[in-house]
C-alpha cells in the first residue's frame, strides 16, 4: 500500500496576514508525518507526529496558540485512534502541557480507558513523566488579543469563531494498509470553563477503522457533535461513496441540519484521500507518491515533488 498522510490546520476564514504561516505549517506537518511513514513508521506514528508539529506551531489553535476560555485560561482537547483494532485515546480540558495529542496516545496505550479529563488527565500526565509548562507559555499575543476583544460588550465570540478556527488534525494510511487519525484543539473562543467540544469525542472529532478509512474533523464543535460527523462520513463510504462524495455529503448534512460549517480530511482503506470544507477556507496538505499537495481556498490544489534529504 502506498503511504499517505493528509492534514488540516482548521476550517474557517484565515486572515491574509496569517495565511502564509498556516500554509507553511500544514506543509511542514505533512512532510514530518510522511517521512516517518516512508521510513517504515505506522499510521499512528505519522498522525501523532504531524499533529505534534502543528501543536508546536503558534499559528494554530492547538497546543501553543490555543484560544482562551471566557476566564482567560487554556483548556485543550485531543484524540487519537488506531484503525487496526479501534483502540482510542482522548483527553479533554487539559492545561499546562505542550502536546495534548501525546497524552491522548498514552491514554490509548497505557490505560484501559478511552478518555481522561481535566484534573485526572493532569495526574496521569505527571505519572507518565510529561513535563508541566506554564499557561503563559501556551498563550500567544494573538490569542490574548482575540480573547480581550470578545470580552467587550456586544462581542459575539461564536460568530468570530466561525471565522477563524485553526484546530489541527491528520489521517494516514501506512505501507501495511493500517489507517489512523488524530485531532487536537484549544476549542472555541471564549468558551465556558469545562466545555468539551467534538475533538476528543470518538466519531465526532475523528474516527479510524481499517475496514473503511479514517477522518479528522474541524469546525463548530457543537454542530459536529450533533451529527457525529466523522462516523457519518465513514457510513457513506461503507455505502460505496468515494472519500470525496462521502465527505461532501457529511458536510452538507451538517450545514442543512444544524447550520454548522467545517472541514474534514479523509482517507479510505484503498488509499484514496480528500480534503473538503464548507467554510470559506481550510489550510490542508497531503503527501503521497513523493508528492506534496496543498491548498487554502476552495478549488485550490498546488503540487510539488518531495525531495527527501538523508
Ligand atoms: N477549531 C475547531 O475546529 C474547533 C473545534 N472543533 C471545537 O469546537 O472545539
Amino acid at each position: 500500500m502506498r503511504p499517505i498522510v493528509v492534514v488540516h490546520g482548521g476550517a474557517g476564514h484565515i486572515p491574509s496576514e496569517r495565511a502564509h504561516g498556516s500554509m507553511g505549517g500544514v506543509c511542514a506537518a505533512v512532510k514530518a508525518g510522511y517521512s516517518l511513514l516512508t521510513a517504515g513508521g505506522s499510521s499512528v506514528d505519522a498522525v501523532v507526529e504531524a499533529v505534534v508539529n502543528m501543536e508546536d506551531n503558534p499559528h494554530f489553535n492547538a497546543g501553543c496558540g490555543s484560544v482562551l476560555t471566557a476566564g482567560g485560561q487554556v483548556e485543550m482537547d485531543a484524540l487519537v485512534m488506531d484503525g487496526r483494532d479501534l483502540s482510542s485515546g482522548a483527553v479533554s480540558a487539559v492545561s499546562n502541557i505542550t502536546n495534548p495529542v501525546k497524552l491522548a496516545r498514552l491514554v490509548m496505550e497505557k490505560t484501559s480507558h478511552v478518555c481522561l479529563t481535566a484534573g485526572g488527565a493532569a495526574v496521569f500526565a505527571r505519572q507518565m513523566g510529561i513535563q508541566e509548562v506554564s499557561t503563559e507559555s501556551l498563550i500567544t499575543e494573538y490569542s490574548r488579543a482575540r480573547w480581550k476583544r470578545n470580552q467587550e460588550p456586544g462581542a459575539n465570540p461564536v460568530e468570530c469563531q466561525m471565522g477563524k478556527m485553526g484546530t489541527v488534525g491528520a489521517v494516514a494510511v501506512d505501507s501495511e494498509g493500517n489507517v489512523a487519525c488524530a485531532t487536537s484543539t484549544g476549542g472555541i473562543l471564549n468558551k465556558m470553563e469545562g466545555r468539551v467540544g467534538d475533538t476528543p469525542c470518538i466519531g465526532s472529532g475523528g474516527y479510524a477503522d481499517n475496514s473503511v478509512g479514517a477522518v479528522s474533523t474541524t469546525g463548530h464543535g457543537e454542530a459536529i457533535l450533533k451529527v457525529v460527523l466523522a462516523r457519518h462520513i465513514l457510513f457513506h463510504m461503507e455505502q460505496g461513496r468515494s472519500v470525496e462524495e462521502a465527505s461532501d455529503l457529511g458536510l452538507s448534512h451538517m450545514r442543512s441540519r444544524v447550520k454548522g460549517l467545517g472541514g474534514v480530511v479523509t482517507v479510505d482503506a484503498k488509499g484514496e484521500w480528500s480534503a473538503r470544507f464548507s467554510s470559506n477556507q481550510m489550510a490542508w496538505a497531503a503527501a503521497c507518491d513523493q508528492t506534496l499537495h496543498w491548498g487554502l481556498y476552495k478549488g485550490e490544489h498546488f503540487t510539488e515533488a518531495i525531495v527527501q534529504t538523508l
